[in-house]
């Protein structure tokens, strides 16, 4: 099917028409017969890129599936999404990356880019098929232990080495776990005294960033900082690059508006690795999104079953949803933030760091078609039971959040059209 987008406001500048034919690719002519959508009012973007996602499949398809974790993201404007590893079993080799991959392609509502482990089984100890990963159908580039920290010097170092003849890059969870260990939950402060929490402090963090970029420099691979959440972290990258290091970072949306003092109603909800900080780190974050020491935002949508979250808060699972609000907090945090930083935070700079070819492109002749139309003026109070989401784990619920989703393109089909999903059928014509 070919579209005609017609009159959107490109990146909240000029008003156009765009042009998609049935391969996909936007052309620039209207091609006969194509579908018209109305995009007066709406501001068009490249198809969001998601750096940052848990799907839990396989192994945990009763929190999220492949297929709705697409369709969660779909409904956020992504056109592409990083599967992280921490799956059951473990996406360390090159047949259960490949098989993530399938699995995206048959959902087929966004690229489904599998994430591969740095280290078998994300033990820390022995490093993962990184090489087969990269030379396998899904052409993994980006490597993570998230949930965990790679936090030998050594086997980070072997990584660093090994990836950087394919030019991949491995995204560090940061978290020193002799500073934090597993039952870290609150933010070290006054605030975990008195709630009697076990204490995260920041500290834990900025010591493996630092570690980390100084490797990078060794190196002369390329080291990403996933969810970034300190200040002391934004100035150690803001250092590393004024150097030269090839360093990356992202920062979550909870990270850049939600504070460590919703944690006084222990409600696990608000339960997130790295935790939720003071207003110094929120200030800190927003300002090196602006100025770009931090790159990109990136969800860290982590879905969780009820059995695993509702519980009391040092027992219940770490993560939050974020796929289908992120462009709404991204707004409702920085409201000055330009429609093209926005692009470049959440569809330009992600792509460029995951290598994805064709994501994050200017809407203009030869691309493929992603885009996210945006109404930019709407105001969405957060259902989460409204959610294409298996998991309810969401921190937003009941709060007023600008923009909203209209309609995503896919390589040149509606997955989103008027905020909701678009028919199966429109998408295999
Ligand atoms: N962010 C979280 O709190 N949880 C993530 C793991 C992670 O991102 O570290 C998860 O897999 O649930
Ligand atoms: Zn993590
Ligand atoms: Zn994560």
């Amino acid at each position: 099917m070919s579209l005609v987008i017609k009159g959107a406001s490109l990146l909240g500048e000029e008003t156009v028409d765009l042009f998609v034919d049935d391969t996909g690719t936007f052309v620039d002519a209207a091609p006969a017969g194509a579908e018209t959508v109305d995009a007066s009012g709406l501001v068009a973007l490249p198809g969001l890129v998601d750096l940052h996602t848990h799907l839990r499949e396989p192994g945990r398809e009763d929190a999220e599936t492949i297929l709705t974790g697409s369709q969660a993201a779909a409904l956020g404007g992504y056109t592409a999404v990083l599967a992280m590893a921490n799956t059951s079993p473990v996406t360390d080799t090159a047949e259960a990356a490949t098989r993530v991959w399938e699995l995206g392609r048959e959902a087929g509502l966004v690229h489904v880019q599998p994430v591969g482990a740095v280290t078998r089984g994300l033990a820390g100890e022995e490093l993962a098929e990184l090489g087969l990963m990269h030379r396998s159908r899904a052409r993994v580039t980006v490597f993570s232990d998230d949930g965990k920290c790679v936090h030998d010097a050594r086997v980070m170092r072997r990584a660093l080495e090994y990836v950087k003849a394919f030019g991949g890059v491995v995204s560090q969870h940061s978290q020193d776990p002799s500073l934090a260990g597993p039952a870290a939950c609150c933010h070290e402060g006054e605030l975990s005294g008195r709630l009697g929490l076990p204490g995260w402090p920041g500290i834990a963090e900025e010591v493996v960033v630092a570690r980390d970029v100084m490797l990078a420099r060794h190196t002369g691979s390329r080291v990403h900082v996933a969810h970034v959440s300190t200040a002391g972290s934004v100035e150690v990258i803001r250092w590393a690059k004024a150097q030269g290091i090839s360093v990356t970072a992202e920062v979550t949306p909870h990270h850049l508006l939600l504070t460590t003092d919703l944690l006084t109603g222990y409600d696990p909800t608000y339960k997130v690795n790295p935790p939720l900080r003071p207003q110094e780190d929120v200030a800190a974050l927003r300002a090196a999104l602006l100025d770009g020491t931090i790159d990109a935002v990136a969800t860290d949508h982590a879905p969780h079953a009820r059995h695993d979250k509702e519980h009391a808060f040092v027992d219940a699972a770490f993560g939050m949803l974020g796929l289908e609000t992120a462009l709404g907090v991204v707004r409702t945090a920085l409201p000055d933030l330009s429609w093209a930083d926005v692009a470049r935070v959440m569809s330009v700079a992600p792509a460029r760091i995951a290598g994805l070819a064709g994501q994050g492109q200017p809407l203009a002749p030869g691309n493929p078609a992603h885009v996210v139309l945006v109404d930019p003026d709407a105001t969405v109070t957060v259902d989460r039971d409204a959610s294409a989401s298996l998991s309810r784990n969401n921190p937003w619920h009941g709060r007023a959040l600008t923009s909203q989703v209209v309609h995503t393109v896919y390589a040149g089909r509606l997955t989103v059209r008027d905020g909701a999903l678009a028919q199966a059928g429109a998408l295999s014509s």
